[in-house]
């Protein structure tokens, strides 16, 4: 199994990295670490055997999310595709430091606003405003790293007063996390005929902007736990599909 997984930021990749391989690049100095490029971790199947991974650092938001997920299976051949980080979470389903898996990667804000509300992109007849994870690696991930199976929204703006959560939480009732990569990745994912998947570990709760409310070290840790579980089920998965 060869995947590909995008993180907005390094922190992130390096929890990614420490749950994948159980330990962090920065704590090991003797080996060279495994960042092939600046932004880049290269992991070999000796890291996790079943399980050749790339960390890619794509940045903040769908568009950067896009580009670099593009530019990375333009550049090699992988088997998957997903998108990690932190997120916010929709109370009362996903708690601050708890782990959303995507059952839907949902493009939140990508449409047009109306005198009669917002008509996202689909609905306006140019594309797809959902992409679908592979059910069965979905379920499995979220059992296997007990977290919420629910819809993910990819945004441009984090949501950040109580009336644009309600929003949200009209449009989307299931909504488990919100974020700024997933759909970005999934469009590159899906330009590559690539299943994808997305995992978040919430940080904040969406609502009202509250800084001080962010707890980003506790939803790095559930990351890096949540990968701890996750590797286990991306090579299983690997092993029943890639054969197809
Ligand atoms: O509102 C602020 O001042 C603020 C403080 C810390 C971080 C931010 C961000 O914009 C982080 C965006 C970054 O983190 C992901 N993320 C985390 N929580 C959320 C959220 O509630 N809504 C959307 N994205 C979130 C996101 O995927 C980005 O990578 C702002």
């Amino acid at each position: 199994m060869r995947a590909l997984i995008v993180t907005a930021v390094a922190a992130e990749a390096d929890s990614v990295v420490s749950g994948l391989t159980g330990s962090t690049p920065h704590q090991d100095p003797v080996t060279p670490e495994p960042r092939v490029l600046p932004g880049r971790y290269l992991l070999s199947r000796r890291d996790l055997p079943g399980l050749a991974a790339e960390v890619l650092v794509g940045g903040v938001g769908p568009a950067a999310a896009a580009a670099a997920t593009a530019t990375a299976l333009a550049l090699s051949e992988y088997s998957l595709v997903v998108s990690a980080g932190i997120g916010g979470g929709f109370a009362p389903a996903a708690p601050v430091g708890s782990l959303v898996v995507a059952d839907a990667l949902v493009a939140a804000d990508l449409g047009a606003e109306t005198a009669d509300g917002f008509l996202d992109v689909q609905e306006l007849g140019f594309g797809h405003s959902v992409h679908l994870p592979p059910a069965e690696l979905a379920a499995r991930a979220a059992e296997a790293t007990g977290a919420l199976l629910a819809p993910v929204l990819t945004v441009s703006t984090v949501t950040g007063t109580a009336e644009g959560a309600a929003r949200l939480s009209a449009r989307h009732p299931l909504a488990g996390a919100e974020a700024m990569e997933g759909f970005g990745v999934a469009e590159a994912a899906a330009a590559h005929g690539l299943p994808v998947l997305e995992i978040r570990a919430v940080s904040n709760a969406v609502g009202p902007r509250d800084r001080d409310a962010w707890r980003i070290g506790d939803a790095l840790a559930a990351l890096t736990a949540g990968f701890r579980a996750l590797g286990p089920v991306l090579v299983t998965w690997g092993e029943r599909h890639e054969h197809r």
